[in-house]
């Protein structure tokens, strides 16, 4: 199956900074990615890139196998939903949903009118009349009612409280699975969207450090908890991530590890656990970092 986003060598600077730097990945039809990264990692400058709102220093973005600028038959074909969406002033929600029906070819009008249901959304409300949270449900149902082949939510939950996020992702799940497209999914609620990635790209200082299927980067990590000094010896020479203790009682988190070791280590009486995607994740892009940064990533 040929990509349907190409990215090579692609760099970005604003003035003399290098936002993005030679930055090369490829994204599959029908998978859902996750585009991580810390703050300032350039994660908005990729998203944009792609949907033709910037242009590159140098490199190529190629979606659906063409140039995205000024190419109506690639932008008809993405949903980009981000936080903070402007509409003109005197715009209701009924005027955005209508507009939006009328750009996106794969739209689906019942499914949209019952998604304003389940997400409570006055229609004849003017838009800038909306609470925070009410603002971001009109970005998800445009995002999940456009059936856009390439959709990409960029942090769209703004205000909303776990109940409705939790919504959005039972939604999102369920309609990717009666529709297959594929969807990017830019956050920093790692343990939230991670049950629904399938790959994950992790951006740091304009670099992609991770570009890895979730389920194998699951795999590359594990815990052990015991006693301290069980643990210590467990660990010793092997790469650990992280280690806490607490009284006599430690957690190590060691990168790596076939199934025969993890095995090992529940026959030495330590717990084992599998990590989540948010801690490895976290220590994947503390150990990129020099020492004296590594104590401030959250
Ligand atoms: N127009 C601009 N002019 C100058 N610098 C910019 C501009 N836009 C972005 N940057 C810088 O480029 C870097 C990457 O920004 P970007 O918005 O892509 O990050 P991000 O990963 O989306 O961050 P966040 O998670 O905080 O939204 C940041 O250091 C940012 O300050």
């Amino acid at each position: 199956m040929s990509p349907i986003v190409e990215v090579n060598r692609l760099t970005k600077r604003y003035g003399s900074f290098t936002a993005l730097n030679q930055v090369s990945f490829s994204l599959e039809e029908g998978k859902i990615y996750g585009l991580l990264g810390r703050n300032g990692a350039g994660k908005t400058t990729v998203m944009h890139l792609l949907t033709a709102q910037l242009m590159a220093t140098e490199g190529t973005v190629k979606v659906f196998g063409e140039h995205p600028y000024e190419n109506r038959n690639v932008l008809d074909r993405i949903c980009f939903i981000k936080e903070s969406q402007k509409y003109p002033d005197t715009f209701r929600v009924k005027d955005i949903i209508s507009t939006a029906a009328s750009l996106f070819p794969n739209w689906d009008n019942d499914y949209a009118a019952s998604l304003l249901q389940q997400f409570q959304l006055p229609l004849d409300r003017r838009f800038k009349k909306l609470s925070k949270g009410m603002s971001s449900s009109v970005g998800i149902i445009i995002g999940l009612a456009s059936r856009a082949p390439l959709t990409i939510f960029d942090e769209p939950y703004l205000g909303l409280d776990v109940v409705a996020r939790s919504m959005f992702y039972d939604l999102l799940i369920e309609d990717y699975g009666s529709h297959p497209r594929t969807i990017i999914l830019s956050t920093h609620l790692i343990d939230e969207i991670s049950p629904m990635l399938e790959h994950v790209i992790l951006i740091d200082r304009g670099e992609i450090k991770i570009n890895e299927e979730a389920e194998r980067l699951r795999d590359k990590g594990y815990s052990v908890s015991g006693p301290a000094g069980k643990v210590d010896v467990f660990t010793a020479g092997k790469q650990v991530l992280s280690r806490s203790a607490l009284g006599g009682y430690a957690t190590a988190v060691v990168l790596g590890g076939s199934p025969s070791e993890r095995y090992s280590a529940a026959e030495q009486g330590l717990e084992v656990k599998p990590v989540s995607l948010q801690e490895l994740i976290v220590h994947m892009t503390k150990m990129n970092r020099p020492a004296h940064e590594q104590g401030g990533i959250k």
